[in-house]
Protein backbone atom coordinates (compact mmCIF):
# COMPACT_ATOMS: atom_id res chain seq x y z
CA UNK A 1 0.00 0.00 0.00
CA UNK A 2 1.62 3.51 -0.74
CA UNK A 3 1.85 5.97 2.31
CA UNK A 4 -1.44 8.01 1.07
CA UNK A 5 -3.54 4.78 1.30
CA UNK A 6 -2.63 3.86 4.38
CA UNK A 7 -5.04 4.63 7.51
CA UNK A 8 -4.88 7.86 9.08
CA UNK A 9 -4.63 7.47 12.97
CA UNK A 10 -5.48 10.01 15.20
CA UNK A 11 -4.80 9.76 19.10
CA UNK A 12 -6.36 11.84 21.78
CA UNK A 13 -4.30 12.20 24.74
CA UNK A 14 -5.21 14.79 27.51
CA UNK A 15 -5.69 14.99 31.00
CA UNK A 16 -8.34 13.45 33.38
CA UNK A 17 -11.35 15.12 32.52
CA UNK A 18 -9.81 18.11 29.95
CA UNK A 19 -12.51 16.89 27.43
CA UNK A 20 -11.17 13.92 25.17
CA UNK A 21 -14.85 12.24 24.93
CA UNK A 22 -16.95 15.19 24.21
CA UNK A 23 -14.19 16.09 21.51
CA UNK A 24 -14.54 12.52 20.15
CA UNK A 25 -18.14 12.51 19.79
CA UNK A 26 -17.92 16.11 18.24
CA UNK A 27 -15.66 14.37 15.55
CA UNK A 28 -17.93 11.23 15.38
CA UNK A 29 -21.47 13.16 14.57
CA UNK A 30 -19.33 16.03 12.21
CA UNK A 31 -17.63 13.01 10.41
CA UNK A 32 -20.67 11.47 9.95
CA UNK A 33 -20.89 8.91 7.32
CA UNK A 34 -16.94 8.45 7.69
CA UNK A 35 -15.75 4.80 8.59
CA UNK A 36 -13.99 5.18 11.79
CA UNK A 37 -13.23 2.44 14.52
CA UNK A 38 -12.86 4.15 17.89
CA UNK A 39 -10.54 2.47 20.42
CA UNK A 40 -10.68 3.18 23.82
CA UNK A 41 -8.60 2.40 26.93
CA UNK A 42 -9.97 3.41 30.57
CA UNK A 43 -7.54 2.91 33.64
CA UNK A 44 -11.01 2.61 35.42
CA UNK A 45 -12.06 -1.08 36.24
CA UNK A 46 -15.83 0.04 34.81
CA UNK A 47 -16.03 0.99 31.40
CA UNK A 48 -18.15 4.21 31.26
CA UNK A 49 -17.05 6.01 28.38
CA UNK A 50 -18.05 3.34 25.82
CA UNK A 51 -21.26 4.42 26.75
CA UNK A 52 -21.03 7.95 26.37
CA UNK A 53 -19.95 7.94 23.04
CA UNK A 54 -22.50 8.65 20.59
CA UNK A 55 -21.78 6.23 17.40
CA UNK A 56 -23.37 6.59 14.06
CA UNK A 57 -23.97 3.96 11.60
CA UNK A 58 -20.37 2.66 10.43
CA UNK A 59 -18.37 4.00 13.20
CA UNK A 60 -17.61 1.47 15.79
CA UNK A 61 -16.28 1.52 19.38
CA UNK A 62 -13.19 -1.11 20.32
CA UNK A 63 -11.92 -1.37 24.00
CA UNK A 64 -8.62 -2.21 25.36
CA UNK A 65 -8.76 -4.10 28.51
CA UNK A 66 -8.98 -2.66 31.92
CA UNK A 67 -5.53 -1.07 32.70
CA UNK A 68 -3.02 1.35 31.45
CA UNK A 69 -2.58 1.34 27.82
CA UNK A 70 1.22 2.08 28.32
CA UNK A 71 1.68 -1.24 30.42
CA UNK A 72 0.08 -4.38 29.88
CA UNK A 73 -2.68 -3.09 27.16
CA UNK A 74 -0.49 -2.09 24.09
CA UNK A 75 -0.62 -6.09 23.42
CA UNK A 76 -4.71 -5.24 23.35
CA UNK A 77 -3.88 -2.60 20.81
CA UNK A 78 -2.09 -4.24 18.11
CA UNK A 79 -4.51 -7.19 18.47
CA UNK A 80 -7.32 -4.72 17.70
CA UNK A 81 -5.21 -3.22 15.09
CA UNK A 82 -4.58 -6.99 13.29
CA UNK A 83 -8.54 -7.34 13.55
CA UNK A 84 -9.65 -4.45 11.92
CA UNK A 85 -6.82 -5.08 9.35
CA UNK A 86 -8.20 -8.43 8.80
CA UNK A 87 -12.04 -7.42 8.44
CA UNK A 88 -11.24 -5.64 5.45
CA UNK A 89 -13.55 -2.71 6.59
CA UNK A 90 -11.95 0.27 4.31
CA UNK A 91 -11.54 2.22 7.24
CA UNK A 92 -11.62 6.15 7.22
CA UNK A 93 -9.98 6.82 9.77
CA UNK A 94 -8.96 5.11 13.74
CA UNK A 95 -9.23 7.21 16.54
CA UNK A 96 -7.45 6.28 19.85
CA UNK A 97 -8.56 7.80 23.19
CA UNK A 98 -6.00 7.35 25.64
CA UNK A 99 -6.90 7.07 29.30
CA UNK A 100 -6.21 10.53 31.24
CA UNK A 101 -3.27 8.86 32.93
CA UNK A 102 -1.09 7.88 30.26
CA UNK A 103 2.05 8.91 28.68
CA UNK A 104 0.97 8.82 24.99
CA UNK A 105 4.50 7.45 23.92
CA UNK A 106 3.65 3.48 24.02
CA UNK A 107 0.78 3.71 22.09
CA UNK A 108 2.70 5.77 19.41
CA UNK A 109 5.35 3.04 19.01
CA UNK A 110 3.14 0.62 18.56
CA UNK A 111 2.57 2.24 15.14
CA UNK A 112 6.24 2.01 14.56
CA UNK A 113 7.19 -1.57 16.06
CA UNK A 114 4.54 -3.93 14.31
CA UNK A 115 5.31 -4.51 10.84
CA UNK A 116 1.70 -5.61 10.27
CA UNK A 117 0.24 -2.39 11.45
CA UNK A 118 3.24 -0.36 9.55
CA UNK A 119 1.41 -2.06 6.68
CA UNK A 120 -1.79 -0.33 6.97
CA UNK A 121 -2.04 2.49 9.17
CA UNK A 122 -0.25 5.63 9.82
CA UNK A 123 0.09 8.04 12.66
CA UNK A 124 -1.50 11.19 11.65
CA UNK A 125 -1.54 13.13 14.61
CA UNK A 126 -1.61 13.29 18.01
CA UNK A 127 -3.75 15.59 19.59
CA UNK A 128 -3.25 16.75 23.09
CA UNK A 129 -6.44 18.00 25.15
CA UNK A 130 -5.73 20.56 28.24
CA UNK A 131 -8.11 21.87 30.38
CA UNK A 132 -7.39 25.26 30.91
CA UNK A 133 -8.99 26.10 34.19
CA UNK A 134 -6.31 23.11 35.60
CA UNK A 135 -3.62 23.19 33.68
CA UNK A 136 -1.60 25.27 35.58
CA UNK A 137 -2.57 22.85 38.95
CA UNK A 138 -1.30 19.74 36.81
CA UNK A 139 2.21 21.48 35.96
CA UNK A 140 3.29 22.92 39.54
CA UNK A 141 6.24 21.14 41.20
CA UNK A 142 3.91 19.42 43.57
CA UNK A 143 1.34 18.00 41.27
CA UNK A 144 0.98 14.17 41.66
CA UNK A 145 0.65 14.27 37.66
CA UNK A 146 3.00 16.85 36.70
CA UNK A 147 5.26 14.04 34.70
CA UNK A 148 2.08 12.94 33.01
CA UNK A 149 1.06 16.40 31.97
CA UNK A 150 4.46 17.08 30.79
CA UNK A 151 4.70 13.87 28.55
CA UNK A 152 1.32 14.61 27.11
CA UNK A 153 2.10 18.16 26.21
CA UNK A 154 5.76 17.27 24.79
CA UNK A 155 4.39 14.85 22.65
CA UNK A 156 1.82 16.83 21.17
CA UNK A 157 1.28 17.44 17.77
CA UNK A 158 -1.66 20.19 17.73
CA UNK A 159 -2.81 21.16 20.89
CA UNK A 160 -6.62 21.68 22.48
CA UNK A 161 -6.91 24.30 24.97
CA UNK A 162 -10.21 23.32 26.17
CA UNK A 163 -12.65 24.88 28.13
CA UNK A 164 -11.56 28.62 27.87
CA UNK A 165 -15.30 29.25 28.79
CA UNK A 166 -13.73 28.99 32.01
CA UNK A 167 -11.09 31.20 32.35
CA UNK A 168 -10.14 35.01 32.00
CA UNK A 169 -8.46 36.52 29.18
CA UNK A 170 -4.84 36.94 30.89
CA UNK A 171 -4.73 33.33 32.45
CA UNK A 172 -5.51 31.67 28.97
CA UNK A 173 -2.30 33.62 27.82
CA UNK A 174 -0.71 32.85 31.13
CA UNK A 175 -1.03 28.91 30.34
CA UNK A 176 -0.44 29.35 26.59
CA UNK A 177 3.30 30.46 27.22
CA UNK A 178 3.72 27.86 30.10
CA UNK A 179 2.38 25.50 27.52
CA UNK A 180 5.02 26.57 24.45
CA UNK A 181 7.91 26.54 27.01
CA UNK A 182 7.18 22.57 27.21
CA UNK A 183 6.69 22.14 23.44
CA UNK A 184 6.50 25.07 21.14
CA UNK A 185 3.30 23.49 19.16
CA UNK A 186 -0.03 25.09 17.33
CA UNK A 187 -2.43 25.69 19.91
CA UNK A 188 -5.86 25.90 19.49
CA UNK A 189 -8.69 27.08 21.70
CA UNK A 190 -11.86 26.28 21.97
CA UNK A 191 -14.90 24.99 23.99
CA UNK A 192 -16.29 21.57 24.12
CA UNK A 193 -13.93 20.72 21.70
CA UNK A 194 -15.46 22.60 18.52
CA UNK A 195 -12.66 23.46 16.66
CA UNK A 196 -12.68 23.22 12.69
CA UNK A 197 -11.65 19.72 11.85
CA UNK A 198 -9.49 20.08 8.94
CA UNK A 199 -6.81 21.70 11.81
CA UNK A 200 -6.82 18.19 12.88
CA UNK A 201 -7.69 15.26 11.25
CA UNK A 202 -5.60 14.06 8.65
CA UNK A 203 -2.86 16.91 8.79
CA UNK A 204 0.15 14.47 8.55
CA UNK A 205 1.47 16.35 11.87
CA UNK A 206 3.11 13.24 13.32
CA UNK A 207 6.70 13.62 12.67
CA UNK A 208 8.89 10.49 14.03
CA UNK A 209 12.47 12.30 13.94
CA UNK A 210 11.00 15.10 16.54
CA UNK A 211 10.20 12.28 19.08
CA UNK A 212 13.35 10.98 18.38
CA UNK A 213 15.53 13.75 18.87
CA UNK A 214 13.66 14.37 22.27
CA UNK A 215 13.75 10.58 23.10
CA UNK A 216 16.41 8.70 21.05
CA UNK A 217 15.22 5.32 22.62
CA UNK A 218 11.82 6.16 21.94
CA UNK A 219 12.21 2.97 19.64
CA UNK A 220 14.32 1.03 21.25
CA UNK A 221 12.18 1.02 24.86
CA UNK A 222 9.69 -1.52 23.08
CA UNK A 223 11.88 -3.76 21.36
CA UNK A 224 13.68 -4.68 24.43
CA UNK A 225 11.58 -7.21 26.11
CA UNK A 226 8.14 -7.04 26.98
CA UNK A 227 8.33 -8.72 30.36
CA UNK A 228 7.45 -6.23 32.90
CA UNK A 229 7.18 -2.82 32.46
CA UNK A 230 8.92 -1.28 35.28
CA UNK A 231 12.26 -2.18 32.72
CA UNK A 232 10.84 0.79 30.76
CA UNK A 233 9.47 3.32 32.66
CA UNK A 234 11.23 5.45 35.40
CA UNK A 235 10.61 5.90 39.05
CA UNK A 236 7.12 8.19 37.89
CA UNK A 237 5.64 5.78 36.28
CA UNK A 238 5.61 3.51 39.01
CA UNK A 239 4.74 5.54 41.58
CA UNK A 240 1.68 6.18 39.24
CA UNK A 241 1.12 1.92 39.72
CA UNK A 242 1.43 2.17 43.17
CA UNK A 243 -0.44 4.91 44.33
CA UNK A 244 -3.38 5.68 41.64
CA UNK A 245 -5.98 3.05 41.92
CA UNK A 246 -9.35 2.71 40.43
CA UNK A 247 -12.73 1.29 41.96
CA UNK A 248 -15.51 0.39 39.91
CA UNK A 249 -19.11 -0.05 41.05
CA UNK A 250 -21.61 -1.71 39.20
CA UNK A 251 -24.97 -2.19 41.18
CA UNK A 252 -28.46 -2.99 39.79
CA UNK A 253 -31.65 -1.32 41.56
CA UNK A 254 -32.76 2.13 41.55
CA UNK A 255 -31.18 4.56 43.21
CA UNK A 256 -33.00 7.02 45.91
CA UNK A 257 -31.98 10.34 44.67
CA UNK A 258 -31.77 12.29 48.59
CA UNK A 259 -29.48 9.41 49.28
CA UNK A 260 -27.44 9.58 46.65
CA UNK A 261 -26.96 13.09 46.85
CA UNK A 262 -25.61 12.60 50.72
CA UNK A 263 -23.92 10.00 49.93
CA UNK A 264 -21.52 11.88 47.08
CA UNK A 265 -21.49 14.60 49.34
CA UNK A 266 -19.67 12.76 51.83
CA UNK A 267 -17.95 10.68 49.85
CA UNK A 268 -16.36 14.38 48.52
CA UNK A 269 -15.98 15.67 52.33
CA UNK A 270 -13.69 12.36 53.13
CA UNK A 271 -11.97 11.90 49.87
CA UNK A 272 -11.61 15.11 48.49
CA UNK A 273 -8.18 16.16 46.58
CA UNK A 274 -7.78 11.93 46.52
CA UNK A 275 -10.00 11.84 43.96
CA UNK A 276 -8.77 12.64 40.92
CA UNK A 277 -11.86 11.41 38.58
CA UNK A 278 -15.09 10.05 38.93
CA UNK A 279 -18.15 9.38 36.32
CA UNK A 280 -21.26 7.24 36.23
CA UNK A 281 -24.03 6.41 34.72
CA UNK A 282 -27.12 6.27 37.47
CA UNK A 283 -30.64 4.52 37.04
CA UNK A 284 -32.20 6.84 39.51
CA UNK A 285 -35.73 6.05 41.41
CA UNK A 286 -38.37 7.37 39.06
CA UNK A 287 -36.34 8.41 36.23
CA UNK A 288 -36.57 7.39 32.24
CA UNK A 289 -33.61 8.79 31.60
CA UNK A 290 -30.20 7.86 32.73
CA UNK A 291 -28.53 9.60 34.91
CA UNK A 292 -24.71 11.37 34.33
CA UNK A 293 -22.34 12.67 36.40
CA UNK A 294 -18.68 13.19 35.67
CA UNK A 295 -16.30 15.16 37.92
CA UNK A 296 -17.79 17.12 41.34
CA UNK A 297 -21.65 16.06 41.49
CA UNK A 298 -22.67 18.35 38.81
CA UNK A 299 -25.16 15.23 37.43
CA UNK A 300 -27.34 15.88 34.91
CA UNK A 301 -30.39 14.54 33.04
CA UNK A 302 -29.04 12.18 29.86
CA UNK A 303 -31.10 10.82 27.46
CA UNK A 304 -33.72 8.17 27.80
CA UNK A 305 -32.48 4.75 28.49
CA UNK A 306 -33.18 2.15 25.59
CA UNK A 307 -35.76 -0.60 26.32
CA UNK A 308 -33.64 -3.30 26.31
CA UNK A 309 -30.98 -1.48 28.04
CA UNK A 310 -29.67 -3.32 30.93
CA UNK A 311 -29.89 -0.16 33.92
CA UNK A 312 -27.16 -1.03 36.03
CA UNK A 313 -25.85 1.92 37.93
CA UNK A 314 -21.71 1.99 37.10
CA UNK A 315 -20.17 4.51 38.47
CA UNK A 316 -15.71 4.63 38.41
CA UNK A 317 -13.48 6.36 40.81
CA UNK A 318 -9.91 7.09 40.12
CA UNK A 319 -7.60 8.54 42.27
CA UNK A 320 -5.70 7.67 45.51
CA UNK A 321 -5.80 5.63 48.74
CA UNK A 322 -9.81 5.03 47.70
CA UNK A 323 -11.32 2.38 49.84
CA UNK A 324 -12.84 -0.15 48.15
CA UNK A 325 -15.58 -1.54 50.34
CA UNK A 326 -16.25 1.23 52.08
CA UNK A 327 -17.39 2.92 48.53
CA UNK A 328 -19.15 0.20 47.72
CA UNK A 329 -20.88 -0.87 50.60
CA UNK A 330 -21.64 2.82 51.22
CA UNK A 331 -23.05 3.09 47.50
CA UNK A 332 -25.47 0.19 48.08
CA UNK A 333 -26.99 1.72 51.02
CA UNK A 334 -28.36 4.43 48.28
CA UNK A 335 -30.36 1.58 45.86
CA UNK A 336 -34.21 1.68 47.02
CA UNK A 337 -35.16 -1.31 48.70
CA UNK A 338 -31.92 -2.46 49.52
N1 LIG B 1 -17.27 24.26 30.90
C1 LIG B 1 -16.82 23.35 30.02
N2 LIG B 1 -17.00 22.04 30.27
C2 LIG B 1 -16.53 21.16 29.36
C3 LIG B 1 -15.88 21.58 28.16
N3 LIG B 1 -15.52 20.47 27.48
C4 LIG B 1 -15.94 19.39 28.21
N4 LIG B 1 -16.56 19.81 29.34
C5 LIG B 1 -17.12 18.97 30.42
O1 LIG B 1 -16.04 18.41 31.16
C6 LIG B 1 -16.39 17.09 31.65
C7 LIG B 1 -15.33 16.08 31.24
O2 LIG B 1 -15.33 15.94 29.83
P1 LIG B 1 -14.94 14.58 29.11
O3 LIG B 1 -15.08 14.83 27.64
O4 LIG B 1 -15.64 13.44 29.70
O5 LIG B 1 -13.40 14.50 29.51
P2 LIG B 1 -12.39 13.30 29.26
O6 LIG B 1 -11.08 13.93 29.02
O7 LIG B 1 -12.90 12.38 28.23
O8 LIG B 1 -12.41 12.56 30.66
P3 LIG B 1 -11.68 11.17 31.03
O9 LIG B 1 -12.03 10.18 29.95
O10 LIG B 1 -12.25 10.80 32.35
O11 LIG B 1 -10.25 11.49 31.11
C8 LIG B 1 -17.77 16.81 31.06
O12 LIG B 1 -18.72 17.10 32.06
C9 LIG B 1 -17.90 17.76 29.88
O13 LIG B 1 -19.23 18.11 29.59
C10 LIG B 1 -15.72 22.99 27.92
O14 LIG B 1 -15.14 23.47 26.94
N5 LIG B 1 -16.20 23.82 28.91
Amino acid sequence: MSKNNLIPVTVLTGFLGSGKTTLLNYILKEQHGKKIAVIENEFGEVAIDDKLIVVDAGQEIYETQNGCLCCKVRGDLVKILHELIESKKQLDMVLIETTGMADPGPVVQTFFVDEKVQESFRMDAIITMVDAKHAELHLTEDSNHRMEAYQQIAFADILLLNKIDLVQRSDRDKIISRIKEINDVDIIPCEHGHVDLDKIINIGGFDLDRVLEREPAFLKEVEEGDEGHEHKHGPEHKRHDELITSVGISEKGELDFDHLNRWIQSVLASLGPNIYRMKGILNVEGENDRYVFQGVFDGQQDRAWHEDEDRTNKLVFIGKNLKREVLVESFKQCIVNN
